[in-house]
């Protein structure tokens, strides 16, 4: 048993240019492996359901807009009984289209017995909204679908498997903590030995793992999946993507991002309040975004009390025509006040150029330690105005980044954290492994690693394209300078 460390993505071609990339299975590297029928099919809630499994040839496309189904291929797939939203998203493998991915959900037969399931789940990283409520929902769903009795928490991230404590984890524990923000188990950055906790998981008889993090923890995982399948373990891997950020291309959403946004509000309207009560009032709030604007952008457009809104992907300046200093005044005078959003991940260009630097800082997992924009554009508005141009204007900063952070997810994001855990939990008792699970299109499906953890997705130009054409709703974009600036007027 066993297999080589570097084992080629799998990728399963078919006519008219289908590509399924594949998530690995247990029986690729341990082909006898017993199967039992799912015991959800003797559970009295699925009993009137008769096309509950998902259909082992079920996949999801990658992207619905460059399918390219003939209309007689529809027509076929309508005939069957499919809805125009399933003949679009999930098809047969034999239909034609590019890349997709597996289908999540229960499958007809597991390749676990109930009473044989060890499983862990671990949270890495950094905290997001939502946490808890998909550590409940592994639990529960393990619990009371599969029957599934041992259940442990590793605490306190990746370094928790060799040198933290572990809590059993059952439905009476995690009944109410979704309505907590952070983690119940504890997170951390670094730490990651792949040895020591592969060996910690061997010990303890651990057969599959729940591991919830973003890029760098879905790295890790990748990491302990390929060092399971060299020792030739039955342990199923599998990953839940993490990001606040909102920052990862191939699923739709990351948990914890719509909470973020709504949280985002008070700032805003913290900001606005003070800002419209003084003579020249401008109040900055800085969200979280490292690489990606989206939480500044939706935060601004759900708020209408912006007026600016500066994100990583759009370099701006201060001087001179078409620089934040020019827009500024022009808002002041037209409007009296001013509100302007700033993701943390903007204008580190232009601290970097001054020689702020951070002697390129590093977090315990490798990350680079960001500069505060916030802080630094707000000095800079300061130094300009009122020593300057001579100016009384009034400025507060607000800094939400932990407040919001730290807050139990909302309804929507419960929502989607239940469903998220439910898919995963349904793979890795049908036997796959070295997955992360999200929706494409609009349907869970299971994601190999490698595709993961290499695509971050950057608003870029469609940021300002998904303004353009989105805007309109009493809205105004403007786009100052070289095109560079992205604005956003909200008529008060
Ligand atoms: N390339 C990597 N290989 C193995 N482990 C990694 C890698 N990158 C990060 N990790 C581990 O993943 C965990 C979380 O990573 P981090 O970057 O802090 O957060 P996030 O998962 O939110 O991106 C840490 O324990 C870190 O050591
Ligand atoms: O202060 P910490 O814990 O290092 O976390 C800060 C980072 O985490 C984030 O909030 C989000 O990270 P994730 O995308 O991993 O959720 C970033 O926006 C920010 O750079």
């Amino acid at each position: 048993m066993g297999h080589g460390v570097d084992s080629p993505p799998k990728i399963v071609t078919g006519s008219h240019g289908y590509v399924l990339e594949d998530v690995p299975h247990l029986i690729d590297y341990i082909p006898d492996l017993a199967t039992y029928p799912n015991p959800l099919q003797d559970n009295p809630a699925y009993s009137v359901v008769k096309q509950y499994f998902v259909n082992m040839d079920d996949t999801v496309a990658q992207k619905v807009c460059e399918c390219a189904l003939l209309m007689s291929e529809i027509r076929k797939l309508a005939s069957g009984g499919l809805t125009s939203q399933e003949i679009l998203i999930v098809v047969h493998k034999d239909s034609p289209r590019e890349t997709h991915f597996r289908r999540a959900g229960p499958r007809q037969k597991v390749y676990f017995e109930s009473d044989e399931v060890h499983a862990c789940i671990v949270t890495c990283g950094g905290l997001c909204p939502g946490l808890n409520t998909v550590i409940r929902e592994i639990v529960c769903g393990l619990y009371d679908m599969y029957g599934v009795r041992k259940i442990l928490g590793i605490e306190g991230g990746y370094s928790g498997f060799y040198s933290r404590n572990t809590i059993s984890l059952t439905p009476k524990v995690v009944n109410d903590i979704h309505k907590r923000g952070g983690t119940i188990l504890g997170t951390s950055r670094g730490g990651h030995d792949t040895s020591k906790i592969v060996d910690s998981i061997q010990d303890r008889g651990i057969n599959q793992v729940y591991i919830i993090g973003g890029d760098g923890t879905q790295k890790g995982a990748s990491v302990i999946f390929k060092e399971m399948r060299r020792r030739g373990l039955k342990v199923a891997i599998a990953g839940i993507p993490k990001t606040i950020d909102n920052d990862i291309a191939v699923i739709d959403k990351s948990f914890g991002f719509d909470t973020a946004v709504e949280e985002a509000q008070r700032a805003i309207n913290a900001a606005h309040v003070e800002a419209e009560s003084m003579e020249n009032g401008i109040g900055i709030v800085k969200l979280m975004g490292r690489y990606s604007g989206f939480i500044a952008m939706y935060a601004t457009l759900a708020s209408r009390d912006v007026d600016c809104c500066l994100i990583p992907e759009s370099p701006f300046y201060l001087e001179g025509h078409g620089g934040v200093y020019e827009f500024i005044e022009r808002r002041l005078k037209e409007n009296g006040h001013m509100v302007i959003v700033i993701a943390e991940g903007a204008g580190q260009d232009l601290l970097l150029s001054e020689g702020i630097n951070s002697v390129n800082q590093k977090d315990a997992s490798g990350n680079k330690v960001l500069l505060d924009v916030g802080l630094w554009l707000s000095q800079k508005i300061k130094d300009h105005f009122t020593r300057r141009r001579k100016v009384v204007m009034n400025l507060k900063y607000i800094d939400p980044t932990y407040m919001i952070r730290a807050v139990p997810s909302n309804a929507s994001d419960n929502v989607y954290c239940t469903l998220l855990a439910h898919s995963a939990l349904h793979g890795a008792m049908a036997g796959y492994t070295g997955f992360t699970v999200g929706p494409v299109n609009g349907r869970h499906a299971y994601i190999p690693f490698h595709i993961k953890s290499s695509v971050v997705l950057s608003l870029d130009h469609q940021g300002q394209d998904f303004l353009r054409s989105n805007l309109g709703l009493g809205m105004q974009m403007e786009l100052v300078g070289d095109k560079d600036l992205i604005s956003i007027l909200i008529p008060g």
